[in-house]
């Protein structure tokens, strides 16, 4: 068995006398695509938070290439749901901001130009280099986020509901967009959702978490659907459906949320 990239080893974590998280492991392969889903409130974006360093476990700890994760770094690059933007730099300089932070040492001041505008292309937003946040659109300014983190060639993407604020249809196109940059770029990516169809169409593997308090990992699922992966094509394939009926079981048989019975 290969040593995992990422390790996160019985992580517990409480705010005063509430017990969040406990005894959550995972291990996670380089290159491997994980969605956690799970009820509101059980402490996803928490765990998401303590694998960024953001916020430190109360027992147990995070490996990152067996270096032990104390504190934020640029090996790990957050997607949130409200894009993060500077609103008064334009989208080109947002990301070179990442880029100038990140590789301000090692690469000139052209490859750096060229580095930035070469994500910005991978996430088709090269026609509005110059903007600035209030005048694209939500789904565009996710774009943007993306390709700011991309570009810092995290060893991990964590992404926190990165479609969540989006109408329908520009979020299946990002789904899109992530699906074709993970069979090209083959990321370690984390990400949360509640949507049981993007965990489906998006992942290797869905975590799917208990309810709070004392929430943890119920099942790991695998989801074995080559890439690439083609959202009309699946929606009838046998095991996307039996991935997803297996998930939504999960959710409203197994684990029911409370304030839902
Ligand atoms: N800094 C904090 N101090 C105290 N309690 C906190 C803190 N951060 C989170 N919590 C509590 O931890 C629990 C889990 O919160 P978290 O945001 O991780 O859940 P979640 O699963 O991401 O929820 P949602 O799906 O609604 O975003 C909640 O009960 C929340 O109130």
């Amino acid at each position: 068995m290969t040593k995992p990239y990422l390790q996160i080893s019985d992580v517990g974590i409480q705010f005063g006398p509430n017990v969040v998280l406990q005894n959550v492991s995972l291990d996670i392969q380089r290159g491997e695509f994980l969605a956690i889903i799970g009820h509101s409130g059980c402490g996803k974006s928490t765990l998401l938070n303590i694998v960024a360093g953001l916020l430190k476990s109360t027992s147990g700890g995070v490996l990152l290439e067996d270096k032990e994760v104390d504190e934020p770094g640029p090996d790990r690059a957050v997607v949130f749901q409200n894009h993060s933007l500077l609103p008064w730099l334009t989208v080109e300089e947002n990301v070179a901001l990442a880029v100038d932070k990140v590789f301000g040492k090692t690469k000139s001041r052209s490859e750096r130009r060229d580095w930035v505008r070469h994500n910005l292309a991978l996430v088709n937003m090269s026609h509005a280099l110059a903007r600035r946040p209030n005048e694209i659109s939500g789904g565009m300014k996710q774009r943007v986020g993306i390709a700011r983190a991309l570009a810092m060639q995290p060893k991990v993407l964590l992404m926190d509901e990165p479609f969540g604020a989006l109408d329908a249809l520009t979020r299946a196109q990002l789904q899109d967009t992530v699906m074709r940059l993970q069979t090209e770029l083959n990321n370690t990516v984390l990400m949360i959702t509640h949507d049981v169809d993007e965990a489906v169409l998006l992942s290797d593997r869905i975590v799917m978490m208990t309810n709070g308090p004392n929430a943890t990992i119920g099942e790991v699922l695998p989801v074995p659907l080559a890439r690439p992966r083609d959202r009309l094509a699946l929606a009838a394939d046998p095991t996307y459906v039996a991935c997803r009926t297996a998930v939504l079981q999960f959710l409203y048989e197994r684990h029911r949320h409370p304030a839902a019975a």
